[in-house]
């Protein structure tokens, strides 16, 4: 599949390879960190070297020294290849950086999300994990002669200068570039001539961060006051922490803490620091006691042996996350890792802080919003192998965890698990299968409102949580007509239900959450006099209109490409000075409530307000503080909060989240508005959900207002059945794009004609090409094609589509979407 070297292989310029050795030699197919090289390169392994796949490499490449990932060891040769073709390894830079079987889990992401494997690896390393290998030069003094400079060009001598200003006479091939034009002609004849090395140097961050810790050894019965409060706030912390923290804690000085050190009860050591995500450090808490529910399926789970599917289903504040915490003791004890997989990271505060709670340092937190040095350190913690417990978004599903023993996916249904934009286009779920299929672990899948993909998956276990913790009611949902509201002369946004709860809310001193689809003031703006509606000059939509506070900027906005500019005084088109705000977003909902609800303290939580590090947990922490009244968000504040003190959810309107084309749009519907009524009523005090809408009738309303989720999967996969849909079809989509009109579209009918030619045996259908429905994004014009087969599992039936590539020209870009859940 991938066998086959695209670049001509040099034969060996060393030569140190010997042909009568090869009846035992051995060679190894390596990927290159070259981006224009797609597929592996075979080299030969000199015999005193041994090599296991996954080991990073420095290798020649022309005439450069490049890092590369060691693939396969293969003891023939490629026909097309032959001996005195091949060149050798140069070094091993870093041994056996992978566990067993994870290069059978990318090759596999790989082949069935017709990817190439370098995408693959660059989604599952950190970045720049090959690049951080720096290639360096070194003369070889021994072997330079006497007036060397007489030999060379102006270039090679300016080069062999520079070398032997530098005491080691060695540099950086990049340094020298720099200094020198033209750099590379020269080191290559001082190369040539065998003056000088090449060599990678192993990657700066491997130099580790000392810092010193203290740790807890022991009793003594004479202490001070203050030095017994030092020790039992250790203690209390797991008995282990840095010393500037515990400093910083117990307002201590160190010769308090040295008291202690003489006193035997504490050591202090130099340790290294890695640099982690910082989160505040938690109490440790203690287990809680399981209701019936969470103790079968406790039990259930605990007697998992290899590689199970296991669906918890448990209704929104059931206490699944405290069937994870403990279901992962015995994996822990038993030296093993588990991965959790959450949906965004808006999410993981509160959960991390819940394992951190109960597992303290042993919990690690990776996702893409960590800087390079944290995701690289993370890594190397990771690999030590020692137990731990990794949470992470989706790409964590490839943390290298050498034992893995259990893989959670929480909110298994949440649609961010995949990703759409990039190659691959992965679904961490499938994908974690695969994973917890090579590893024999156990994969348990968490949610409320589970995807009718695993629900309709025959081989799982089924456990469900049908009740709330203590037995406490679902809150129960009115859905308001807006159009009658309408028709009772209520022009507010806020229905007459919504503003008796709000200022009940108030009066009772509780907390409620205000859900909008959309971020941003209104969805469109547009001239009352002639109609003209303004839109990005880059893609096909209309701009949204962002207007944070009396006297800020007027800004119109667009959230496809972010295009921002200033809101026009005048119609372009006509002149005419009344402009006209459609539709809701969270600024207009957060200004409508100031103006009708003046005593009532809001906060705005939507991809505008938490863009910065750190900005999700402190707004989320002001809420908790009850420093606001009202959270006023976006989809981002469906999922996972967990505030006793919220006993009213409203959802603004429920619309723009009926209504939209594809086919996942109403279990999308149906998750979102179900997750987000599931955050009312988790305290002691009884909750209560209002849903405005335009469309009470609509099914998806009406299975919400029973919290029947089954009646809900049941209508909605006959609709999936009748039209041949997932997860009972197989739905492949070919994504075109390109800045030439024209070009994307010809090459979509191209494309399209190929599949129809490769279609001999009717095992799919073809629909389109057809213009996607924006169809221009950042200038950029987009057309479509979809491929309908029949399902098969975790297999690519149509292993040439990535033969496609060929057929786009260099301008248009494709991206094959496989099982994809977004049509846009
Ligand atoms: N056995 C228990 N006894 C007492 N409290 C519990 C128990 N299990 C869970 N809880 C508490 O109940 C609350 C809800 O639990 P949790 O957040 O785990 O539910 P969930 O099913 O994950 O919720 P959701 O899917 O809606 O986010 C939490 O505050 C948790 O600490
Ligand atoms: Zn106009
Ligand atoms: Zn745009």
């Amino acid at each position: 599949m991938l066998n086959s070297p695209v670049v001509p292989v040099v034969a060996s310029s060393q030569g140190n390879y010997n042909p009568d050795n090869s009846q035992t030699a051995q060679w190894v197919e390596v990927l290159v960190d070259c981006p224009d090289i797609p597929g592996l390169l075979t080299y030969h392994l000199p015999s005193e070297m041994t090599v296991q796949p996954g080991d990073i490499l420095s290798v020649p490449l022309r005439n450069q020294i490049v890092g590369g990932i060691a693939i396969r060891l293969v003891s023939s040769l490629p026909e097309n290849l032959s001996e005195n073709q091949i060149r050798d390894v140069e070094t091993v830079v870093s041994e056996s950086l992978f566990p067993p079987r994870y290069w059978q889990l990318l090759e596999k992401v790989a082949h069935y999300y017709c990817s190439p494997l370098l995408s693959v690896i660059h989604t599952a390393l950190p970045p720049g994990l090959l690049g951080k290998s720096q290639l360096r030069i070194r003369l070889k003094p021994d072997v330079i002669p006497e007036g060397a400079t007489e030999f060379c060009s102006s270039v090679g001598v300016a080069v062999l200068r520079l070398l032997q200003s530098q005491q080691t006479g060695d540099y950086s091939a990049r340094y020298l570039r720099q200094q020198i034009k033209g750099a590379q002609r020269g080191i290559n004849e001082l190369m040539r001539r065998g003056w000088v090395e090449s060599y990678l140097q192993q990657p700066q961050q491997s130099r580790p961060k000392r810092q010193k810790a203290v740790l807890l050894v022991g009793e003594s019965p004479e202490l001070t006051p203050r030095q017994r409060e030092v020790l039992e706030f250790l203690r209390r912390r797991g008995g282990e922490l840095w010393l500037t923290e515990l400093l910083q804690a117990c307002s201590t000085t160190s010769s308090t803490v040295s008291g202690l050190e003489k006193k035997g009860c504490v050591v202090i050591q130099e340790q290294e620091r890695l640099r982690f995500a910082q989160t505040p450090d938690q109490e440790l808490d203690q287990p809680k006691t399981l209701n019936h529910a969470q103790q079968e399926a406790l039990n259930t789970i605990n007697a998992l042996d290899g590689f199970q599917q296991v669906l918890l289903h448990g209704v929104t504040g059931s206490g699944k996350t405290e069937v994870y915490l403990q279901a992962i003791a015995p994996i822990l004890q038993a030296g093993y890792s588990v991965l959790i997989l959450v949906p965004e990271i808006g999410l993981t505060p509160q959960l991390c802080d819940r394992f951190r709670a109960r597992y303290g340092n042993q919990v690690c937190i990776y996702h893409s919003a960590l800087s390079t040095g944290e995701r690289y350190d993370t890594w190397r913690q990771m690999l030590r192998g020692d137990p731990q417990i990794v949470i992470g978004t989706r790409s964590a599903v490839f943390a290298p965890l050498p034992k893995l023993g259990m893989i959670i996916l929480d909110e298994e249904h949440d649609s961010s698990f995949k990703q759409t934009q990039r190659l691959p286009t992965y679904h961490a779920r499938t994908v974690a299968k695969w994973r917890a299929e090579l590893e024999h672990c156990p994969l348990i899948l968490g949610s409320a409102t589970p995807s009718l993909e695993t629900w309709e998956t025959p081989e799982k276990y089924y456990l469900s949580l049908p009740e709330r913790i203590y037995s406490r009611p679902l809150p129960p949902i009115s859905v308001v007509d807006m159009r009658q509201e309408l028709q009772q002369g209520n022009r507010s946004i806020f229905s007459q239900p919504l503003q008796t709860a709000l200022q009940n809310l108030k009066a009772q001193g509780k907390q409620g959450i205000l859900f909008i689809p959309r971020r941003g003031h209104s969805t469109f703006v547009s001239c009352r006099s002639c109609g003209y509606v303004m839109e990005c000059p880059h893609c096909d939509v209309s701009l949204s209109y962002h207007y944070t506070h009396e006297g800020g900027t007027q800004s119109l906005r667009c959230h496809y490409c972010n295009h921002t500019q200033l809101q026009p005084k005048q119609c372009p088109a006509c002149g005419s000075p009344y402009l006209k705000h459609f539709g809701t977003g969270t600024q207009r909902v957060k200004q409508a409530l100031e103006q009708e609800f003046p005593d009532l303290r809001t906060l705005r939580f939507d991809s505008d307000t938490t863009r910065t590090k750190g900005a999700h947990r402190s707004l989320l922490n002001q809420f908790t503080n009850y420093e606001a009244d009202l959270l006023v968000g976006t989809q981002m504040l469906t999922k996972g909060l967990d505030i006793a003190q919220v006993t009213l959810v409203a959802v603004v309107s429920a619309d723009g989240v009926l209504h939209r084309s594809d086919y996942m749009a109403a279990e999308r519907a149906f998750q979102t508005l179900a997750q987000v009524a599931g955050r009312a009523g988790r305290g002691d005090d009884p909750g209560q959900v209002i849903i405005q809408t335009y469309n009470p009738e609509h099914p998806v309303i009406a299975a919400l207002y029973n919290h029947d989720y089954r009646r809900f999967a049941q209508a909605e996969l006959e609709n999936r059945y009748a039209y041949n849909y997932p997860p009972y079809g197989k739905l492949i989509l070919l994504n075109l794009s390109g800045l030439d009109a024209l070009e994307v579209q010809q090459t979509a009918t191209l494309l399209a004609d190929v599949c129809r030619s490769k279609n001999e045996e009717n095992q799919y259908e073809v629909l389109g090409p057809a213009p996607a429905s924006v169809m221009r994004i950042a200038r950029r014009y987009r057309w479509q094609i979809l491929l309908k087969c029949s399902r098969t599992e975790g297999e690519n039936q149509l292993s040439w589509l990535t033969d496609l590539y060929q057929f786009c020209p260099k301008n248009i870009s494709l991206n094959i979407d496989v099982d994809p859940l977004d049509m846009g």
